[in-house]
């Protein structure tokens, strides 16, 4: 089986003084004890080393929003991948929606992210998810599947068995509207059935599909319980303590 991962999204959320709270009361919440699920926490890029300050040696792993797909150069205010590698990052989101709508992100350059991540040792989470007008125009499937299609085309197929995939349908996202399970569940079978294709079936059944989209304490047990429901991308529920916690002892 495989085991929970559930990842906090602080977004552009947070002061030096606020997340050495938020860290602190989540490691203290986890107890040493065996977490339920693995964790990690995805902070804005400044905070990357107070993460690695406060997180090193615990069960808590950190990594960020975003990534250059340029190695190193003339790119003002981006941020290398190697840069992340630098701060002992191990994850990066790429794709999220809100980069892929107010930064014009497309298909293939969120694929390259991917690739870059890859390249730097990091796990990239690649982000899926329809809007609103695409779901009720029922292009639910052929948005999600060319979104992913773009990654499995860029990356090999064994780069493909690295990555964590997240299904954020952008209607659920900080709206506190959720997919009721079985929504969710038939994309995540979807990206599944798709990720098969490319890795064939052991390894398709390896990789995680983290759902994301108001995943609260309150639904969180629901969703997860879902058989291709792999974990959460948490936004808003994962800046305060008790409930990023609560999300994970519901795996
Ligand atoms: O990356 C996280 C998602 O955008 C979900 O955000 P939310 O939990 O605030 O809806």
């Amino acid at each position: 089986m495989r085991p929970k991962l559930v990842v906090g999204n602080w977004k552009m959320n947070g002061s030096r003084a606020a997340n050495a709270t938020l860290l602190s009361g989540i490691v203290a919440g986890l107890g040493g004890a065996k977490a339920k699920a693995a964790c990690a926490v995805c902070a804005p890029a400044p905070y990357l080393a107070q993460c690695q300050e406060l997180l090193a040696g615990t069960p808590v792993a950190w990594g960020a929003q975003d990534v250059s797909v340029h190695a190193s150069g003339a790119y003002t205010g981006e941020v290398a991948a190697a840069m992340l590698a630098d701060f002992a990052c191990r994850y990066v989101i790429v794709g999220h929606s809100e980069r892929r709508a107010y930064h014009g992100e497309g298909n293939e350059l969120v694929a390259r992210k991917a690739k870059a991540a890859l390249d730097a040792g990091l796990t990239p989470i690649v982000c899926v998810g329809e809007t609103l007008a695409q779901r009720e125009a029922n292009q639910t499937a052929a948005v999600v599947g060319e979104q992913l299609g773009t990654v499995l085309e860029t990356l090999s197929p064994e780069e493909v068995t690295k990555i964590v995939v997240a299904y954020e349908p952008v209607w659920a996202i900080g709206t506190g509207k959720t997919a009721t399970p079985a929504m969710a569940q038939e994309v995540h079978a979807q990206l599944r059935a798709q990720l098969k294709v490319r890795v064939g079936k052991e390894a398709a059944q390896q990789l995680h599909i983290l759902y994301g989209g108001s995943m609260k304490p309150d639904n969180a047990a629901e969703l997860m319980a879902q058989p291709d429901i792999d974990g959460g991308l948490i936004g808003g529920a994962s800046l305060k303590a008790a409930e990023f916690l609560a999300i994970i002892n519901a795996a």
